[in-house]
């Protein structure tokens, strides 16, 4: 008899982009696959160098999270063959929980008979990772803004926007690895009110810039008060990075959602050359291994593709 293969590709994001934390994510063209078939025994397969060490039996997350689907949907959870690789870096703050979680539970459903929509799928994922930000941009694609709702389980409410023309993304990916858990730690139980009504207004401006193509604004808009400050004493070189890149080619900078990668945001091949400089100097006076990569906007979300076998 024939079975189904669903093959899910999805695109790494960055959230927050300076002051949107846990509301602003940013699809991009670097991404991870997620192939699932049910079998007589569950099988895991992790391609690639980015996945090594991360566990191959059914403590896996892309496993946990698609058995819970099946569990959700009310449905025996089957064996599972399940095959990934991905070509962003994990722990690096390019959102690889929320793309291996998006994909899991896209492939999940597809084999479970399509019991829930792509927005209860975007629920259970924010509520998995606890934020809509990364997930929201890993599942549709282009800048997400959402918020989680007050009640659970409800669905997220969440606006897409086109990415900007022209805007590019350069992103230094230091080599060290930072748990988005241990990132979150270090942030204060309560802000101060100036500090809130600073990141009110630059978020909101931010998102306006956005919405209106006004790159000249970026600069300030992504100016944060909630997790940078306090993130930087992990990511040596990130407040010089923050204070200084838009003198050095740069739209805007931000830390990558917790870290450890910072993203500069630039509109030409001259302003990129100019940042990799600038980066190069600031990375290298810290003694920090990283690699720059150029990223694009990713627009479409997460793509499925079923085979027979
Ligand atoms: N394809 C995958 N398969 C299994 N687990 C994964 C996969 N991708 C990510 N993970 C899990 O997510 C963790 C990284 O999540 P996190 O600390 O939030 O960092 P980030 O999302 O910024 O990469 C990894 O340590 C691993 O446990
Ligand atoms: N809003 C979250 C985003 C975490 O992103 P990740 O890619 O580092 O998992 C936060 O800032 O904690």
């Amino acid at each position: 008899m024939m079975s189904s293969v669903v093959k899910v590709t999805i695109p790494a994001s960055t959230a927050n982009l300076g002051p949107g934390f846990d509301a602003l994510g940013m699809a991009f063209q670097l991404y991870s696959i997620v192939e699932m078939a049910v079998s007589d025994k569950t099988k895991i397969v992790l391609e690639g160098k980015e996945l090594q060490g991360t566990p191959a039996d059914k403590s896996n997350l892309l496993y946990q999270v698609a058995a819970g689907l099946f569990q959700d949907a009310g449905q025996p959870v089957p064996e599972l063959s399940i095959r990934a690789a991905s070509d962003a870096p994990l722990t690096r703050g390019l959102g690889s929980s929320a793309a291996a979680i998006v994909g899991a539970l896209v492939a999940a459903n597809h084999l479970a008979g399509e019991p829930f929509t792509r927005e209860q799928l975007f629920a259970k994922a924010s509520q998995m990772e606890g934020h809509p930000d990364n997930v929201g941009a890993s599942m549709f694609g282009g800048i997400v803004v959402a918020t989680m709702p007050d009640q659970d389980g409800a669905s997220i409410p969440y606006v897409k926007l086109p990415v900007p023309k022209g805007l590019q993304t350069l992103v230094v990916i230091p080599e060290f690895p930072l748990s988005t858990e241990k990132a979150r730690k270090v942030l204060p139980q309560v802000y101060s009110k100036q500090d809130v009504v600073y990141n009110v207004g630059h978020s909101s401006l931010l998102v306006a810039a956005l919405a209106q193509g006004r790159l000249d604004l970026m600069g300030q808009a992504m100016a944060d008060r909630l997790h940078q400050p306090y993130r930087a004493e992990l990511v040596p070189g990130l407040k010089d990075i923050l204070d200084n890149a838009t003198d050095h080619g740069a739209v805007g900078a931000a830390l990558s959602g917790a870290g450890p990668t910072i993203l500069c945001f630039f509109q030409t091949e001259e302003e990129a050359a100019r940042l990799r400089e600038f980066v190069d100097r600031v990375m290298n006076g810290h003694d920090i291994s990283y690699r720059i990569m150029i990223l694009q906007p990713d627009e479409h979300g997460v793509q499925v593709e079923i085979h027979q076998r």
